[in-house]
């Protein structure tokens, strides 16, 4: 068994980086921006008004108005002393004025303007550039938000360079699993991790694909594994551990796969392993329900993270304090589940790796090191938060 930092370390030699793509800002939200992004013009492109009213020209008290400058329709003339331009949000300011008075702030007869209170210089006016400069970035890599997008949209960036979706095919083996929906015999059980991981995966911005279910023999698995097609990650669930019945080491092993690592000093996770099999990368994931999301959390997220080129880095952690006492821990690092209030972090009493409905009850991962000793409500734990991409 190698510790988990260990593990991660292999599993980061083995993803590498996938190429890029181009594609329509309007479908780019959520993927990874693969190159920096270069703004095409000046935002705003000239000095603009911030409020409806009057851009004045030369510090006086009346103003005579000479015309109208509308968003997308400026007044082209110049403005001297004494001369005002009614003037909209958004619009130019013309030349000769340096500041705008809201029309709140103004009595207007005809065609003359008196301001009732003062306006500072610059007062309402939006400098040209004052947003962003032609030739300014945006950063890649970054995970590409709404408001990203936006301020690209801005920038007159009608197309993205982003990081390729990793092609993940996802095998659940076992001759006791059959699908949502079926009709299960007494002996057996719904596949339940494959659903949890293609939605873990398709969050982290990889394109899953749920290939059939192997039944544990070496002919199914062998032509399951077959099906895996283009994909950059394969990952099989269950048959990870030592029963007779667990065959995904050896049917993988004899296909060609050059094992990195097999087996994990962490609680639930131990049976996981992982390495090259042809062109893609493999993990093998135990089939107990929790340990398979627990591992999709702590290995296959960062795995594609990595994919992705947003860099090899463990899931993030961060220091919480304990809102109930907790027993020593084992020889393994833990990942207990629990659940975030206003006291802090309560980890549940039940811990066994087939509860889903636990899990699902958990917004947090409680990181317990290997002989962490016992530790009282208040103390500090590292937590992994569930529900964050
Ligand atoms: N003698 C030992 N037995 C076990 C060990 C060990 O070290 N020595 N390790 C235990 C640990 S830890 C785990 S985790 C499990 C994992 O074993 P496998 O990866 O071989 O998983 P299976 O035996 O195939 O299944 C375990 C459990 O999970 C259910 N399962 C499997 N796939 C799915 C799925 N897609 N959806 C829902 N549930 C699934 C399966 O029916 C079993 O109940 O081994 C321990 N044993
Ligand atoms: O991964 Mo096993 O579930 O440690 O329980």
């Amino acid at each position: 068994m190698i510790p988990v930092s260990e593990a991660l370390d292999k599993l980061f030699a083995l993803a590498q980086p996938l190429g890029s793509e181009e594609i329509p800002l309007l479908e780019a939200n959520g993927r990874v921006l693969a190159r920096d992004v270069v703004a095409r013009r000046d935002q705003p492109p000239f000095s603009a008004s911030a409020m409806d009213g009057y851009a004045l020209g030369g510090d006086v008290d009346s103003f005579r108005v000479i015309g109208e400058s509308a968003a997308g329709q400026r007044f082209d003339g110049t403005v001297a002393q004494g001369e005002a331009v009614r003037i909209f949000t958004g619009a130019p300011v013309p030349e000769g004025a340096d500041r705008v008075a809201l029309q709140e702030n103004v009595i207007r007869d005809g065609e003359a303007v008196t301001l009732s209170e003062p306006v500072a210089p610059n007062a309402n006016i939006r400098a040209l550039g004052n947003d962003f400069r032609a030739g300014d970035r945006v950063e890649a890599p970054r995970r590409l938000s709404p408001e990203d997008l936006a301020l690209l949209a801005s920038m007159n960036i009608d197309r993205v360079p982003v990081a390729r979706r990793p092609r993940v095919a996802l095998i659940a083996t076992g001759d006791e699993l059959r699908m949502p929906g079926e009709d299960p015999g007494p002996d057996q059980i719904i596949a339940s991790n494959t659903f949890g991981l293609h939605a873990l995966l398709a969050d982290l911005g990889a394109e899953p694909r749920l290939l059939p279910i192997a039944r544990d023999t070496p002919e199914s698995l062998r032509c399951v594994l077959g099906l895996v097609d283009d994909a950059d990650l394969v990952i099989t669930v269950g048959g990870a551990s030592v029963g007779d019945h667990d065959i995904v080491a050896r049917v993988a092993g004899e296909m060609g796969l050059e094992r990195a690592f097999h087996r994990v000093a962490m609680r639930p996770g131990k049976p996981l392993m992982s390495g090259r099999l042809g062109p893609a990368m493999m993990i093998g994931l135990p089939g107990n329900p929790v340990s398979a999301m627990v591992c999709g959390h702590v290995f296959v997220a960062p795995v594609i993270r990595a994919m992705l080129g947003l860099g090899a880095a463990p899931a993030p952690r961060e220091a919480l304090r304990l809102a109930a006492p907790v027993g020593a821990n084992g020889p393994r690092e833990h990942y207990m589940r629990g659940r975030i209030g206003s006291e802090g972090v309560t980890i549940f009493d039940r811990q066994d790796s087939s509860l889903l409905s636990v899990l699902g009850a958990a917004d947090a991962l409680v990181v317990r090191p290997p002989g962490d000793p016992a530790r009282e409500a208040g103390e500090s734990v590292n937590v992994i938060h569930l529900t964050q991409r």
